[in-house]
C-alpha cells in the first residue's frame, strides 16, 4: 500500500497493515478550504507532521475542523515539492510507544501546501487570498529559533531585511519569511481586516511576545517610512494576538528503522530525503506518544475546540510557566545537554546515552538540583512528575530513534533560553548563590569544546549546522587538545555575548569558572569524560538511588 492509495475505498487493506485511516475524506477538507480557510501552519516539518496534523485530524474528526489545514513553507521549497504535493498532502505518522510497538496512522488533514516565498508567485498570491478570508482564524508556527530573527549576531537588521523594510510591500515582494508574514497581515487588513491568532509553537519561552514583537517592528519601520498609516499599527495591537504556547513532542527525524519496520509491512514509501537545504523528511513522520500542548486562549475570531483533540488551552501565566518549567529546566536543557556532549563522546543514540551513568547524573544535576528550584509550578502539569517522566522514561526509550546531532542543530540559538534563563533566576534571587550551579557552566564550557570539532578521543568531528558556526569557529581556531595558551583572550568575546547565553557570563561571576572548565575539558584526549566523572563526584547532588543529597 502507498499513501496515494484511496483510503476511503482501500480502508480494509490499511486496516489489515495495521494502519489506521481518517474517518473523513480529504476531498471534502480540499473544498471547504478553497472557500473558508480556517488555519494556517507555516513550517511543514517534522513536528508539524508528528503533531500538529494528528491534532488536526482529530479536530476534523470531531467535526471541529471542516477545512482541515494549509501547510505553508516560507524557507524550505523541498519540503512542499517532495513530501507534501508528491503524496497529495498526506503522510504516515508512527507513533513509538515504550514497549516497542508502533501505532501507524494515515494523515490527511492537511487541505493544501504552498510555498510561501517571493520565488513562487502562484503560491504568494494564494496565500494572500487566505489571509484575506474572514474565515481564517488562527496560524501556527514550528520554523526553528532562527526563523524568527530579522537581526544578524552584531543586533543589526540583515541586509535582507533592511532592504525590505525600505520598500514598499504593496509594490515589492519581500524576501524574509517574517517580513513576508507581515505581509499577509498587512493584506488581511486592507482586506477584510478580521482580527486572527497568530500562534508560535516554537521551544522559546514567550514565544507568542517575540513573534509579536517582531511583526511590530516591522510594521513601525513600514509606518516610518510611509508604508502603512498609524491604522494598521492599530488593528495589530488590537485585533491580532499572539498566545503564549508550549509545545512538547520529541519528533527525531525520520529514523532507517522506521523506514525499514514500515517496509516489513508492505508499506511502499519510505524513502528518507534529505532536502539541498537540509531538513530530513520521508513520507512518513517518527514520533513519540508522550505529548503536551499548552496554548493561551487568546483567539480573537475563534478557533476550533482544541480540547477535544487533548490540547489545554488556559491562561497567559499558566502558559509561560508550563513553557519555562520545559523550556528552561525540565526537558530541553537536559537534551541540549546530551547533546553537546554525546557528541564529543560519540553517541550517536539519546536512549544509549542515557545507559551512561555520568551522563545520566549528569541531566540529574542539570535539572532536578540546578533547574527546578527556580521554575513555577504551572498547576495543570506537576514539574517534579514531568522532569520524571522525562529521565525515567522518555529519553531512555530505545524505540525512539533520537540522535545528539538532531539536537545539537543551532545551539547557539538555544542556550539563552535553555540555560541562560536559570542563570538569571539565580542572579534575581537574593537567597541564591549562582556560584551554586556546576553542571549548567560545565555544560556551556562543554559547547566551547564541542565548536573546536574534535571528539574526545582527539579526531575530527563533524559539527551539526548552526548559522553562528561561520563567526565563532574563527575565533576557537586556536585551541587544540592540550592548548596551554592564554584561554581568555581566545574565548572572552564568546563567553560575554548575551545575545547567546542571555547573559553575559563574566558579569554574572560565571565566566572564569566556564573558563577553568574548558581548560580541563581540552587538557587531553578522554578528558570531556574525566571532567565530567570528577565534577560529578566532587559536586554532583543527585544520587541515582537516593535522590538529592549534598554537596560532596
Ligand atoms: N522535533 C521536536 O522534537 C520538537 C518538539 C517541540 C518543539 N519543536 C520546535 O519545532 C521546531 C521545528 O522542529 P522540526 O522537528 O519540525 O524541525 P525540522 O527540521 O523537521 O523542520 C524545520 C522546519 O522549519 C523550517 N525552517 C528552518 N529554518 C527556517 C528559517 N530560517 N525560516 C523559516 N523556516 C525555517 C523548515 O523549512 C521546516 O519546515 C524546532 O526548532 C523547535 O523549536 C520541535
Ligand atoms: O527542537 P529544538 O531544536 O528547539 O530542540 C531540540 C530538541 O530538544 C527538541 O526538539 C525536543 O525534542 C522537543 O522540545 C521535545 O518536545
Amino acid at each position: 500500500m502507498k499513501l496515494a492509495d484511496n483510503y476511503m475505498t482501500e480502508r480494509e487493506a490499511f486496516t489489515m497493515m495495521g494502519i489506521e485511516v481518517p474517518t473523513f475524506d480529504q476531498v471534502d477538507l480540499v473544498k471547504t478550504a478553497k472557500v473558508t480557510p480556517t488555519w494556517v501552519h507555516f513550517g511543514g516539518g517534522n513536528l508539524f507532521r508528528g503533531f500538529h496534523s494528528e491534532v488536526a485530524q482529530e479536530l476534523v474528526a470531531a467535526g471541529e475542523l471542516p477545512a482541515g489545514v494549509i501547510v505553508a513553507e516560507t524557507y524550505d521549497d523541498a519540503v512542499i515539492q517532495d513530501v507534501y504535493r508528491r503524496f497529495d498532502n498526506r503522510h504516515l505518522n508512527v507513533t513509538m510507544k515504550a514497549d516497542g510497538s508502533l501505532k501507524r496512522e494515515l494523515i490527511a488533514s492537511v487541505s493544501g501546501s504552498y510555498t510561501f516565498n517571493r520565488d513562487h508567485k502562484a503560491d504568494w498570491q494564494t496565500m494572500m487570498n487566505i489571509f484575506a478570508k474572514s474565515s481564517l482564524q488562527l496560524a501556527t508556527f514550528s520554523i526553528t529559533e532562527k526563523g524568527y530573527n530579522l537581526r544578524q549576531p552584531d543586533g543589526y537588521f540583515t541586509n535582507q531585511v533592511l532592504a525590505d523594510l525600505a520598500t514598499d510591500p504593496h509594490t515589492t515582494v519581500p524576501g524574509n519569511n517574517m517580513v513576508a508574514t507581515a505581509a499577509l497581515l498587512l493584506h488581511r487588513f486592507e482586506t477584510s481586516a478580521t482580527p486572527i491568532a497568530m500562534v508560535s509553537t516554537d521551544n522559546f519561552s514567550q514565544n507568542g511576545d517575540r513573534l509579536r514583537e517582531t511583526m511590530q517592528t516591522i510594521a513601525k519601520m513600514w509606518k516610518t517610512n510611509g508604508f502603512v498609516g498609524a491604522d494598521f499599527m492599530t488593528w495589530l495591537n488590537q485585533d491580532v494576538t499572539f498566545p503564549l504556547s508550549m509545545i512538547d513532542r520529541i519528533t527525531p527525524n525520520p529514523a532507517a528503522s522506521v523506514a525499514e519496520a514500515l517496509q516489513a509491512i508492505g508499506f511502499a514509501d519510505t524513502e528518507l530525503i534529505r532536502t539541498p537545504k537540509g531538513t530530513n523528511v520521508a513520507p512518513f513522520a517518527n514520533t513519540e506518544e508522550v505529548h503536551y500542548l499548552v496554548i493561551e486562549d487568546n483567539f480573537p475570531n475563534g478557533r476550533p475546540d482544541f480540547t477535544k483533540a487533548g490540547v489545554f488551552l488556559t491562561d497567559r501565566a499558566t502558559v509561560n510557566d508550563a513553557d519555562a518549567m520545559k523550556v528552561t529546566t525540565s526537558l530541553n536543557p537536559l537534551h541540549t545537554a546530551l547533546a553537546i556532549f554525546g557528541s564529543l563522546l560519540n553517541y550517536d543514540s539519546i536512549a544509549e546515552e542515557m545507559k551512561n551513568v555520568d551522563l545520566l547524573k549528569l541531566i540529574q544535576n542539570i535539572g532536578y538540583v540546578e533547574g527546578l528550584p527556580v521554575v513555577t509550578d504551572p498547576g495543570i502539569i506537576s514539574p517534579k512528575q514531568f522532569i520524571d517522566e522525562v529521565i525515567n522514561k522518555r529519553l531512555p526509550n530505545p524505540y525512539i530513534p533520537d540522535t545528539p546531532q538532531r539536537i545539537a542543530t543551532d545551539t547557539s540559538q538555544k542556550l539563552s533560553i535553555r540555560f541562560g534563563e536559570t542563570i538569571k533566576a539565580y542572579v534575581a534571587d537574593e537567597h541564591r548563590d549562582v556560584n551554586d550551579l556546576v553542571f549548567i557552566p560545565l555544560t556551556l564550557a562543554a559547547w566551547v569544546r564541542y565548536l573546536m570539532a574534535v571528539d574526545d578521543n582527539g579526531q575530527q568531528m563533524a559539527l551539526s549546522p548552526d548559522p553562528l558556526l561561520a563567526t565563532l569557529l574563527p575565533k576557537v581556531a586556536p585551541l587544540h587538545l592540550g592548548y596551554a595558551g592564554n584561554l581568555h583572550d581566545v574565548v572572552v568575546d564568546i563567553l560575554q555575548d548575551e545575545q547567546i547565553f542571555g547573559v553575559d557570563l563574566y558579569e554574572v561571576g560565571l565566566g572564569v569558572r566556564v573558563e577553568n572548565d574548558l581548560a580541563q575539558l581540552l587538557s587531553g584526549e578522554g578528558a570531556v569524560a574525566c571532567t565530567l566523572h570528577n565534577a560529578l563526584a566532587a559536586y554532583g547532588r543527585y544520587d541515582v538511588a537516593e535522590g538529592v543529597v549534598s554537596y560532596g
